[in-house]
């Protein structure tokens, strides 16, 4: 099986201007430090505002921290009459990693459908940057024991079209909502399930090669009392982390989370 280096994503949501934006990766860039972090055994990225971009961009670049940072959600177009929208080569030239596409929120209160989802994903590739893509159902789903196949026509309908090339590179995180800002966790096997289920969908619609190489990522509820035993699930590749990610310690111990059970 392929290695994945585990992803520990931090989406602040719409938290922290870019003042605070500057503390927090200060503080846990200081805090991996103290650890002796190694940043090739778990990757770090926190995924902020629009305006903290610039900011967050030129304290990496001064001081070569290796925590990556990336946005919360791209345009489907390059350039135009899109008012209020942010472009994908805007976003590169800040060098951004990652973004964020088709988050549980921006299907919920902007609308965003599977075929946004899958023009935002293009968009991203196009210029280099690595989407997120956030899938996972609802309670009600959950409760209809319909979760899978839920989740997996979310998948389908945001990789439609998309060359193996670019899927092979990218994150998919299996948030089910109902997890999400609520303190309620999935449990492993919950987490496992599903996070299987998108890597088996991979495998048909790819190759099993290309599938055993992409990280499947868990969101909903992470803290570091919890990510140990989500993180030891097979097929769970990393976490999104929203609330978390906003107090730089605790997130610094979901990221450290192998060093937990040896007390560390
Ligand atoms: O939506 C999430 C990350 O994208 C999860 O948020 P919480 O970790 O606050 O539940």
């Amino acid at each position: 099986m392929a290695e994945r280096t585990p992803l520990m994503a931090g989406n602040w949501k719409m938290n922290l201007d870019h003042h605070q934006a500057t503390h927090l990766v200060q503080k846990l860039a200081w805090t991996l430090k103290d650890a002796k972090h190694d940043y090739s055994s778990v990757e770090v990225a926190v995924l902020v505002p629009f305006t903290d971009l610039r900011s967050v961009q030129t304290l990496v670049d001064a001081d070569k921290y290796e925590i990556k940072y990336g946005a919360q959600d791209v345009s489907a177009h390059t350039e135009g009459a899109y008012t209020g929208e942010i472009s994908p080569v805007m976003l590169a030239k800040l060098g951004v990693s990652y973004v964020a596409v088709g988050h549980s929120e921006r299907r919920e209160y902007h609308g965003e459908d599977d075929a946004l989802c899958a023009a935002k994903v293009a968009s991203a590739f196009g210029q280099g940057i690595v989407p997120i893509l956030c899938v996972g159902e609802g309670l009600d789903v959950r409760k209809a024991g319909e979760q899978v196949s839920y989740t997996l026509a979310q998948l389908d309908g945001a990789l439609s079209g998309l060359p193996a090339e670019q899927a092979a590179q990218i994150v998919i995180a299996y948030e089910p909502v109902w997890a999400i800002g609520t303190g309620e966790v999935a449990t492993p096997d919950d987490a496992q399930e599903v996070c299987k289920a998108i890597r088996d969908r991979l495998a048909e619609l790819y190759s099993r090669d290309l599938a055993d190489g992409v990280r499947v990522l868990y969101g909903g509820s992470v803290k570091s009392g919890n990510v140990a035993a989500i993180m030891a699930q097979p097929d769970v590749d990393g976490a999104l982390v929203g609330g978390a990610s906003l107090d730089a310690e605790e997130f610094a111990k979901i990221v450290r989370f192998r060093s937990h059970d040896v007390g560390l």
